[in-house]
């Protein structure tokens, strides 16, 4: 074994950070082991040098984080800051400076991953990110490199925990939206800022890293579809629950049948209780990859938090560590076939919606005859009565985004419908 460590710049300490610190230490004689040399913690770039970082030493702080990444001796930089800037110039500088870079940042590889993978290439240095979806669950590398050889045609799942915690709340408790987050806040899934979870934003990130992964081609976060789930009302999952249906926020990523495109979209979806999405509780997340030869894969596991995602980190420090012993690289951007993103209005999908309505004859045959105009074909009508008013109940078989908007603009003009809720996909395929 080699005696000179592989010198390590962590850059963040915060709740991952401060795990992949502490793993770095207590495992330090395994990792030596599992890589062929030792791995040293060279430099901590934080913001608060004062606080006491129990297991770190306190001469290893800075709070230059540039000059740390563009140190001589620096082997690996490991990126736990999150967001764009600084976080992506500190990167490509350690890339200039011949490091490699293991990241957990998904908001960075999905709006700008090209510019990190070509500047990997450029410098012959490593880019892992496996922390960055589904935090421990390995899913990356598996994409990367198990089903390398296979072809993926959708990707579908729940990638993030917060949002699974609430929806599983709302479902448990029949408690509304905002009370599942406060107790999502409580409990520390929450951050005390939620918009990029709740809002979809960290699962959109998340599906345009594993779309670009899925199907070699470049997918951005700015290319998914995207809803959150503030909208998904206490109604909504009593309607889910009316028909075994469960409300999850899903990310799906297909190949398009033309062989020339994909889609990828994140929105609330209700699935039925029999599906094996349904049973993923609380924060934890889990990934179905359906493939042409393997079949359809399941990934389930801890999607967040600071030791769970320093696993991934770890995991992936010890593959770039053993790359730089050996005078290598793993694989890069893989991005060759070059597919269009589908725009969702052509995405397929059944639709749940309630319509109140006026309780009198002829009203069911005008609502039909609605449906039937934009070629949105009805799979159950269910009919709850009160006081002159009813309430359908409508689930669809299968249509575009475009004709059930079309629809719902059309019905929302009649006389007889008085408002329309719930409308929301119902996703069936396991
Ligand atoms: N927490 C999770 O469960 C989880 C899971 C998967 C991925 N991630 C990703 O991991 C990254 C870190 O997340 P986190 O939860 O540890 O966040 P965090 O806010 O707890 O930690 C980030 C730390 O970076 C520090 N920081 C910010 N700018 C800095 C700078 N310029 N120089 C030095 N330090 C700076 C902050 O002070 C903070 O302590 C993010 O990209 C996040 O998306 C987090
Ligand atoms: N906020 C994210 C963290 C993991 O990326 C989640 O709730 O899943
Ligand atoms: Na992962």
């Amino acid at each position: 074994m080699r005696t000179q460590p592989l010198k390590v710049a962590l850059l963040g300490c915060g709740v991952v950070g401060s795990e992949v610190a502490r793993i770095m230490t207590t495992h330090a004689t395994d990792l030596a082991q599992r890589i062929g040399a030792p791995v040293e913690l060279a430099g901590v770039a934080v913001r608060r040098p004062g606080r006491v970082r129990e297991g770190i030493d306190p001469a290893l702080l800075t709070t230059d984080a540039e000059g740390l990444v563009k140190r001589g001796d620096i082997d690996v930089v490991v990126e736990v800051i999150g967001g764009i800037e600084p976080a992506r110039s500190l990167i490509l500088a350690a890339m200039e400076n011949g490091a490699s870079v293991v990241s957990a940042n998904k908001a960075l590889l999905a709006e700008d991953g090209a510019t990190l993978h070509a500047a990997a290439a450029k410098h012959g240095v490593d880019l892992y990110y496996e922390a960055s979806v589904a935090g421990a669950i390995p899913l990356l590398r598996p994409l990367r490199e198990s089903l390398a050889g296979d072809k993926v045609n959708r990707v579908l799942g729940i990638v993030n925990g917060t949002t699974n915690f609430i929806l599983d709340r709302m479902d448990s408790t029949g408690a509304g939206f905002a009370e599942a987050l406060d107790e999502a806040t409580q409990l520390g899934y929450a951050e005390a800022d939620p918009t990029a979870d709740i809002e979809g934003f960290d699962a959109a990130a998340k599906a345009a890293i594993l779309a670009g992964l899925a199907f070699h081609t470049r997918v951005t976060a700015a290319d998914v579809y995207r809803e959150g789930i503030t909208e998904v009302t206490a109604a909504d999952v009593a309607s889910a629950r009316t028909m075994d249906c469960v409300v999850k926020l899903l990310a799906i990523c297909e190949r398009g049948a033309d062989g020339t495109s994909v889609s990828a979209r994140v929105h609330p979806a209700m699935i039925p209780r029999s599906h094996p999405l349904a049973s993923v509780r609380e924060a934890y997340n889990a990934v179905f990859v359906e493939s042409e030869a393997a079949g359809s894969l399941m990934f389930y596991g801890p999607g967040a938090g600071g030791a769970p995602t320093a696993s991934a980190v770890l995991g992936d420090l010890v593959a770039v560590c053993r790359n730089k012993l050996s005078e290598t690289t793993g694989p890069g951007e893989s991005a060759y076939a070059n597919l269009s993103v589908r725009p969702v209005g052509e995405a397929v999908t059944r639709y749940h919606l309630n319509l109140d309505v006026a309780d009198k004859p002829g009203v069911l045959a005008s609502v039909a005859t609605v449906f039937a105009k934009h070629d949105v074909s009805i799979d159950t009508v269910r009919q709850q009565g009160r006081d002159g008013d009813a309430t359908l109940v409508i689930v669809t078989h299968s249509a575009t985004d475009a004709a059930l908007s079309a629809t719902v603009a059309e019905l929302r003009g009649l006389e007889i419908v008085r408002d329309i809720a719930g409308i929301m996909r119902v996703e069936t395929q396991g």
